[in-house]
């Protein structure tokens, strides 16, 4: 199993601590050592290239072959082109067939070579001059063979031949928005005038791929069959278009499922508005849209030229580095020194056991049924049981309303659930996941309690957020089988990441600006405008302010001289707010949920301001929407760089998709370090340096931020002799 996002964070006492991986693609945790990628080693060139086979029956199967995933890397162009002139010119060769190796046609263009690129390339060489008037309109048919996946450039090269044959698991997509870049092999000319504008639109704008059966029904394929099929059927189909038994179309002058101008110009306009209310602030989307509209209005080959001129200025924007990075980082994730590398095998889990149904546990619950695993819940009477079991089923009900389950399912998965009020049943459990609130002796007491029940080999986990691991392992035997797990909320939504601490560090800031005189909303507007799905204030009110005050009391505790000590939220819970569970927190919600702000908020504020004495302090001069983000993600920044330098995060990439997928920093800034990276840690630092000779601790540069800023070197590049303690 392919796993992402693991780590292991905090005192770790034995190399033998087992690590929780999770599954991007089937959602499940498995927890075990790492993957051992054999292909990650050097291999001979030999093997990045494509190779040609002619058969009997005069067809040439040219086959790409660059481990793991077929991408097209230069080299792979290269011989490509090469093979298909040999094939085009032999006269033995009556047809070709182009297929991928291992059962994989291809990934895509090599993410690695955008910048390896020759620099007086002509424009339109490849995707006009190759792709077009030689493969498509060679005098000798095309037909791809595809399994696995043919994605970005692997789906634009199957779409430049002259038919389609694939398997119904293949999976066909153009995902390059995702990537901050267009497709640039004619795909934005090709799938509309395959399977219709609307269809073109909703798999480029959404990067959504379809499966072979699906890919069928639309057009984007011409036969499915099995893999032991594939490659016959697929020279059988090319020859019948030699000897026209079957069409010789060439996609990209097919107007038959293209609508009329007016139409087209409607859904066009439609797919706009909706690409901006999806992110206003990526310009890509549009542009991939004004691309295929000069396809359909000025004539394809203006279509390919267009595509290929905005394509280029797309792989050279700042989004689009930042979303490839962020593509590698999610991947370096599962790379640990010592764990990975090791060749061994992750352990099966089948029953995982769950201290604690509140919102958190039960969020974990439904992760863990929704993904088949066997689930014990554990609370500690029946009324807390009932009420984590209703959680879980009305997040299942959530997951089917939003069409993410369908209603059979819906009862097969909660039936993998059971209620139990002690310990007698976790003796089964493969994994133990404690998720009660942010107290150390009460974990203290659990795992204690845990080692009793559950077998010898068991690993135990706790979903903490700010307590230290050290402490909560103090009263058990078992220390190298505890690992910190936190899971962010909704556990059943958000994918399992290593905890950074920065989490909490962005709502103590917020609160300091606020008892400075900002405005609660005003910093929930410029951290989303930002990009964060939500601002701290609406963040700390999803998820409670019971949480909030736990965590920040661990902070206190911990790291006394860099927190600043609000009273802002302490007030509030005085006066029974405690956020969207009580429809009452920063904001007002209705039944559904929805969060309006709320004039009272100001009794809250002055209140806080008046303790927090600010007036001692000089007065922080006008902040402008730049300076609020700086204000609040630069310390988050400084404590990155404490993790890093502390050995508590392995690398500085990590942090970038920890940030990413744990609180939501949006992903076309490329992760916190990769962001903070841009304005170089001199800046940061000089920032800091100002705001903490006013404000204190909370802003005081650590040392890892002071000696990079000195050395001139970047936040992410790793210091000689750096280790990690994990
Ligand atoms: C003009 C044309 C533009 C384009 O074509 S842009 C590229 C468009 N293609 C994509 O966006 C696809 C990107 N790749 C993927 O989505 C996934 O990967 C796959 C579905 C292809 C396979 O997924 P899984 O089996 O889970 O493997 P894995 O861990 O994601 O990848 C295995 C290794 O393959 C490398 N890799 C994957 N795709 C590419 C690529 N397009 N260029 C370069 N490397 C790629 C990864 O990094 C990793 O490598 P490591 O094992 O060292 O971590």
């Amino acid at each position: 199993m392919k796993c992402t996002c693991t780590t292991v964070r905090e005192e770790r006492t034995s190399a033998t601590i087992c690590h929780l991986y999770y599954s991007e693609r089937s959602r499940a945790i498995v927890v075990g050592a790492g993957v051992l990628r054999p292909h990650c080693l050097l291999r001979p060139a030999s093997d990045m290239a494509t190779t040609m086979e002619v058969r009997r029956d005069g067809v040439a199967v040219i086959t790409v072959s660059n481990p793991p995933v077929n991408a097209l890397s230069l080299d792979v162009i290269a011989s490509l082109q090469r093979d298909y002139g040999e094939a085009l010119r032999r006269s033995d060769v009556k047809a070709i067939v182009l297929t991928g190796a291992k059962g994989r046609f291809s990934g895509g263009f090599d993410l690695n070579a955008f910048d390896k690129k020759p620099k007086n390339e002509k424009p339109g060489s490849l995707s006009i001059g190759f792709l077009t008037d030689i493969v498509e309109d060679a005098p000798k048919p095309s037909v791809a063979a595809i399994d696995g996946v043919a994605l970005g450039g692997g789906l634009e090269l199957a779409m430049v031949c002259h038919a389609r044959v694939s398997t119904s698991s293949a999976q066909l997509g153009l995902p390059e928005l995702q990537l901050g870049i267009i497709p640039g092999l004619g795909g934005t000319q090709r799938l509309p005038r395959l399977v219709g504008l609307p269809k073109a639109l909703e798999m480029l704008l959404m990067s959504k791929p379809l499966k072979g059966v699906e890919a069928h029904k639309f057009g984007l394929v011409d036969a499915v069959v099995s893999a032991d099929e594939l490659i016959s059927t697929a020279c059988s189909w090319a020859l019948e278009i030699v000897e026209d038994k079957c069409p010789w179309f060439r996609s990209l002058h097919r107007t038959d499922r293209l609508p009329a101008l007016e139409e087209t110009k409607k859904i066009l306009n439609f797919a706009r508005l909706q690409a901006q209310k999806q992110s206003a602030s990526l310009q890509h989307p549009l542009v991939c849209i004004d691309v295929i509209e000069e396809g359909i209005i000025s004539g394809p080959r203006a279509g390919l030229m267009k595509e290929t001129l905005c394509g280029k200025m797309l792989e050279m924007s700042q989004i689009s580095k930042s979303l490839r990075h962020v593509f590698f980082a999610q991947r370096a994730t599962s790379k640990i020194p010592n764990i990975s590398n090791l060749g061994l095998t992750p352990r099966r889990i089948n029953k995982v056991a769950i201290v604690g149904g509140g919102l958190m546990g039960s969020g974990i619950a439904t992760a863990l049924i929704s993904n088949n695993l066997l689930v014990i819940l554990k609370e500690v009477n029946e009324q807390f049981l009932d009420a984590g079991i209703s959680r879980v089923k009305a997040n299942l009900r959530s997951l089917v309303k939003r069409g993410q389950m369908t209603k059979e399912d819906y009862e097969k998965k909660l039936s993998l659930l059971s209620g139990v009020l002690d310990y007698e049943q976790f003796r089964e459990a493969d994994v133990v996941i404690e998720a009660v609130i942010e107290d150390v002796s009460l974990k203290q007491k659990i795992f204690a309690d845990l080692e009793k029940y559950c077998h010898s080999d068991c690993i135990f986990a706790t979903n903490t957020s700010t307590i230290d691991l050290q402490l909560i392992c103090q009263k058990t035997s078992c220390k190298d089988r505890i690992a910190g797990a936190h899971f962010f909320s909704p556990a059943h939504v958000m994918p399992l990441l290593e905890i950074i601490r920065t989490h909490w560090t962005s709502s103590q800031v917020a609160c300091f600006l606020v008892d400075y005189g900002l405005d609660v909303y005003h910093i929930d507007h410029v951290i989303t405008k930002f990009g964060m799905p939500m601002g701290p204030f609406r963040l700390a009110d999803l998820v409670g302010f019971g949480v909030a005050v736990a965590s920040r009391k661990q902070y206190l505790q911990s790291y006394p001289e860099r927190c600043y000590k609000s009273m802002l939220i302490e007030i509030m819970l005085e006066e029974n707010r405690t956020g969207e569970s009580s429809r009452k927190g920063f904001y007002l919600y209705d039944d559904k949920r929805k969060a309006s702000p709320d004039p009272e908020i100001k009794k809250y504020v002055e209140k806080s301001r008046s303790m927090a004495s600010t007036a001692q302090y000089p007065k922080l001069p006008k902040l402008t929407d730049n300076d609020i983000v700086e204000i609040m993600l630069f310390p988050v920044v400084n404590e990155a760089c404490r993790l890093l330098d502390e050995g508590v995060a392995l690398k500085a990439s990590d942090l970038d998709v920890a940030s990413i997928m744990g609180r939501g920093f949006p992903s076309y800034r490329g992760g916190v370090m990769f962001w903070a990276d841009s304005f170089g840690a001199k800046y940061i630092y000089d920032r800091l340096k100002a705001w903490s000779k006013y404000h204190g601790g909370i802003f005081e540069p650590c040392e890892y931020l002071s000696t990079r800023s000195r050395q001139g070197l970047s936040l992410a590049a790793m210091a000689d002799g750096a280790m990690s303690r994990l």
